[in-house]
């Protein structure tokens, strides 16, 4: 249970109000109608754009669990790391900023500047245990409201991977006239029982810290760090190959004692803790968990064929949280998309955020 190198001082990696901006731009969208049928007030989104918009170039980049409205840049003032997708996205790339207006926001209920469970409520007091819990639809809709507020009626291109390629899909089902081209990438038309297992274990990982305080340790002296590295920990695991993880590490121990995987692990979750907040890991992981496109819309294959927009679907052959076949389902089933695209990498489901020219091929030829 050891942390490596956490500064229990940095409570948790939650942007808040009075940081530095870093490039981002806020918008208030008003109040937001969750599927519950609770209303998540004054909502508030953050999000960053590159390019010009002409009318009909703006393309929706969304991130996954724990990326942010960030896609490409320099890192600098309130962006600790460059965009996750920095040689994706920018003048000359594959997706062309200097023909496409790129949008990108941060994910409702996260901690990178749009409303999440470190926001004030309406009383000025964090959400914490009492911020609702969102759904993928429900995120969608602060993102339509967004693209209202920006005045873009339709999408040239709507593109995200896993977390990001659920709302992607869920915006293709339930606004079709709103995307013209569709790019899911590592992600599913339903969370499965080994998606939900893995989440509900690093759910309750961070519940049983007893930093948790039930959701409610923001005014607290740091919140439950313990239990939001070694989520992060168990997360990462399975965002990686076996393959990788054998050839990397094997059975290497380092000179402090330590096998060399375990210390891998051990970076990569102080890493989380440093620029994430528990609370929104909580909220953001059962939201995943709430995906099931075919949900009240007669099932899978019914939800799936309203899709208008012409898609590409694309899995990592190595990814074992969402392995291909779950792509295999949507590129069947999307009326409009063409055979499934395989990434080949060692590096399982991170391959998406890795495989940049695979990737980045992908997206260029969609969109031209
Ligand atoms: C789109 C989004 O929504 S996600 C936003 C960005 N994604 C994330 O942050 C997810 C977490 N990070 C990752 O999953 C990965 O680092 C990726 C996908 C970003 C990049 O993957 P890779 O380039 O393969 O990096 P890898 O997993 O090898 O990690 C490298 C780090 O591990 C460290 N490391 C490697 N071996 C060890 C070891 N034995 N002990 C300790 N640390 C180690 C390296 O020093 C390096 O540290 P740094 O990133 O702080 O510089
Ligand atoms: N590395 C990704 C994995 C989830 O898709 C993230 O942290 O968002």
């Amino acid at each position: 249970m050891t942390s490596a190198s956490i500064d229990p001082s940095l409570v948790t990696g939650a942007w808040r109000e009075g940081d530095p901006p870093g490039r981002r731009t806020f918008t208030d969208i008003g109040d937001v109608l969750l599927e519950s049928g609770r209303t998540l007030p004054d909502v508030r989104l953050a999000y960053e754009t590159w390019g010009t918009f002409d009318g009909s170039n703006a393309v929706l980049i969304l991130h996954a669990l724990t990326g942010d409205s960030h896609v490409t840049g320099d890192a600098g003032p309130g962006h600790p790391t460059p965009g996750w997708w920095n040689t994706i996205v920018g003048p000359g790339a594959a997706i062309d900023t200097d023909r496409f207006f790129v949008v990108a926001a941060n994910i409702l209920g996260g901690c990178q500047g749009s409303t999440g469970p470190a926001s004030l409520d309406p009383d000025g007091l964090p959400w914490g245990s009492t911020f609702p819990a969102l759904t993928v639809r429900d995120q969608v809709r602060a993102e339509v409201a967004l693209a209202d507020r920006l005045g873009i009626e339709r999408w040239h291109g709507v593109i995200g991977g896993s977390a990001g390629g659920m709302r992607a899909l869920e915006w293709a089902v339930e606004h079709p006239e709103r995307v013209d081209r569709l790019f899911l990438l590592a992600t599913s038309a339903a969370a499965s029982a080994e998606q939900i297992a893995l989440s509900r274990t690093q759910v309750a990982v961070i519940q049983n810290d007893p930093a948790w305080f039930g959701g409610d340790y923001y005014d607290g002296p740091h919140g439950p760090l313990t239990g939001l590295d070694l989520a992060r920990r168990i997360a990462h695991i399975a965002y990686r190959s076996e393959s990788e993880l054998e050839e990397r590490f094997g059975r290497t121990q380092q000179d402090d004692g330590r096998w060399a995987v375990d210390s891998y692990l051990q970076h990569h979750g102080a890493k989380l803790v440093r620029r994430f907040d528990a609370g929104s890991y909580v909220v953001l992981t059962s939201a995943m968990d709430s995906h099931d496109i075919g949900r009240g819309r007669g099932g899978t294959q019914a939800a799936l064929s309203r899709i208008t927009a012409r898609t590409v679907v694309a899995g990592v052959d190595s990814d074992r949280l969402y392995p291909l076949h779950q792509q295999r389902e949507l590129a069947d089933l999307i009326p409009g998309a063409g055979p499934l695209a395989v990434v080949k990498s060692a590096f399982g489901h991170d391959g998406f955020l890795i495989e940049f020219d695979q990737v980045g091929a992908l997206a260029r030829e969609l969109l031209q």
